[in-house]
């Protein structure tokens, strides 16, 4: 039996980082991956193709172009699903290449194969042929998640489909009923109306991706309803049925009916845990197969580890691959000095928003007294010479203290944006870094001074005559 320092379970963002930051400790460790490529659910089926799908969808269509120069639009029905898909392959061939390289060159060992407990410090790797035993002094569950996929419906992988399958999907529809307005349901909704096919786009909530900025959320379902997405919020799906013409049928609970030729369902994922034995080590999933840890990313077991996806929100690659850093950090004493509660949020709807920090409702519910300081992209130049008349960024500070409690923004370069105000609030900074410091001209970056000033100006309103905000008394006639 073969004996290492560490046995990581998942060859996906969370399971990689780990695997690296325990060998470049000088640990000895062995990765599983029972897909027999790695890369996991990131670079498989998740992030990395349907960021490239929607890469190649800005391209095509010229979406971001059109506003600017005046020139006919593409015939998006031109486009294929190929066409789309071509560049998806690339990517993912080169990232397979680059995260194999950085395995070997820091000598993690690679074992294909289904990992299953045998006991706390013991894994069988099950392969169709084999079967091989493995002892760790520290295990990490890396194992990501796959589409929930509820019992009462079919997935026939044409018509009705997950977002793993939609990938493999033949040809592009007309038509599409979208169930679940949360991130993947979002980000889908957006490509497949810039590619002109008909979208509806239903969530069970009032309002699309909940745990965001409700003013940016308001924004870009303005901007999705312009692109022609029909929204159908605070309507749950509750059955789904290909009919005998071949289009898909969807019933909502209120009792409507909505038809197209396909449907994407995404209501969330669902840790992959059940195939792992863990009750020979007495671990138990919750009901969605995902594993509680502590703030060092440990199970009720000390030496087992979970990380990434399987432990839940905020379910990302980029936070999953910091905590599997941290989780081999941890288990061989190497001091760390993470901020979670900085990690920021990237969604690649159209336009793409994000968020670092905290939004306006959470401030509210703690009663933490703060002022918005809010620009346009349209007052900025960078914003008009790009053409993005449509986007804003936010800052939220602190009335008394000044510091920035968190950025949130829509349009063009958002994802890359949030990173400036991320920095400063983990330096805590406050608005006047923003106010007293020179950005290059003309950038979006410019933003944040202008939001800056804009937040400051109303404090200092608000400082300046606190008399002349009190509610006057009114006289209620006949009272
Ligand atoms: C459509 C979509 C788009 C996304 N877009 C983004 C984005 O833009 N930005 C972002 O940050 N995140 C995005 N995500 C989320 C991101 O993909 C995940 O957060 C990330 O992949 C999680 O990494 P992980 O290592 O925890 O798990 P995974 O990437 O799921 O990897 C887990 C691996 O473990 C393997 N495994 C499971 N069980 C076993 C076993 N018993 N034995 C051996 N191996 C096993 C699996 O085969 C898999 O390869 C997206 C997800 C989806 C679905
Ligand atoms: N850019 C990114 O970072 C990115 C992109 C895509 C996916 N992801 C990750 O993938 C994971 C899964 O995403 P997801 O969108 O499948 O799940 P989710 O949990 O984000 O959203 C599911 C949504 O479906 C709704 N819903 C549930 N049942 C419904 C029903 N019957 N009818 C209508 N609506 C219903 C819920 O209210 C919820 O808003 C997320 O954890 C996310 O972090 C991240």
């Amino acid at each position: 039996m073969k004996h290492v320092n560490m046995v990581v379970i998942g060859s996906g963002p969370a399971g990689q980082k780990a695997a690296i930051q325990a060998a470049k400790l000088g640990k000895s460790v062995i990765l599983i991956e029972k897909n027999n490529i790695i890369g996991g659910a990131c670079i498989h089926t998740g992030t990395i193709p349907s960021k490239a799908l929607r890469e190649s969808v800005l391209q095509l269509t010229g979406i971001h172009q059109s506003t600017l120069n005046n020139h006919n639009p593409v015939n998006k029905s031109d486009i294929t699903l190929d066409d789309l898909i071509f560049r998806c392959h690339q990517v993912i061939r080169t990232e397979i290449d680059v995260i194999r390289e950085h395995m070997q060159r820091n000598g993690v060992e690679m074992i294909w194969g289904e990992a299953h407990f045998k006991d706390q410090h013991t894994i069988d790797v099950v392969r169709p042929s084999a079967c091989e035993t493995i002892e760790a002094d520290h295990i990490v569950i890396a194992s990501g998640t796959t589409p929930a996929r509820p019992s009462t419906i079919t997935f026939d992988n044409e018509r009705v489909l997950d977002s793993d399958s939609f990938l493999r999907l033949p040809a592009l529809p007309k038509s599409i009923i979208i169930v679940g307005g949360g991130v993947i349901g979002t980000e889908y909704a957006c490509m497949m109306a810039a590619l002109g096919i008909r979208v509806v786009l239903v969530e069970a909530r009032p309002m699309l991706l909940e745990f965001a900025d409700s003013e940016i959320i308001e924004a870009l379902q303005y901007r999705m309803r312009a692109m022609g997405v029909t929204l159908r919020l605070n309507e749950r799906v509750d059955d789904i049925r290909v009919l005998p013409d071949g289009l898909v049928q969807a019933t909502m609970q209120s009792g409507k009916h909505i038809r197209a030729d396909s449907l994407l369902y995404c209501i969330g994922r669902q840790g992959a845990t059940a195939k792992m034995d863990l009750d020979k080590v007495g671990l138990t999933p919750d009901s969605r197969g995902r594993l509680k840890v502590n703030e060092h990313y440990q199970t009720e077991i000390p030496h087992i580890y979970a990380v990434g996806d399987v432990i839940g929100f905020p379910a990302l690659a980029s936070t999953s691959m910091e905590q599997g850093r941290l989780a081999s950090c941890h288990a061989y004493g190497e001091p760390t000095c993470s901020i979670p509660e900085l990690f920021p949020v990237g969604i690649y709807s159209i336009p793409e928003i994000s968020m670092v920090g905290k939004t306006e409702a959470a401030l509210t519910d703690e009663g933490i007294p703060y002022e918005a300081g809010v620009a346009q992209y349209r007052e900025i130049a960078r914003g008009q010479l790009l053409g993005d008349e449509g986007g804003m960024l936010k800052l939220l500070i602190h009335e008394q203290t000044r510091q920035i409690l968190g950025v949130h923004a829509i349009g063009t370069g958002a994802t890359e944006l949030i990173h400036i105000g991320q920095a400063v609030m983990a330096l805590k900074g406050t608005v006047d870094y923003f106010i007293n410091n020179v950005f290059n001209y003309p950038t979006l970056a410019e933003c944040y001074k202008v939001a800056a000033l804009n937040g400051s100006n109303k404090l200092r309103l608000l400082q300046s005559s606190p008399t002349s905000l009190e509610t006057p008394k009114l006289k209620i006639v006949g009272a």
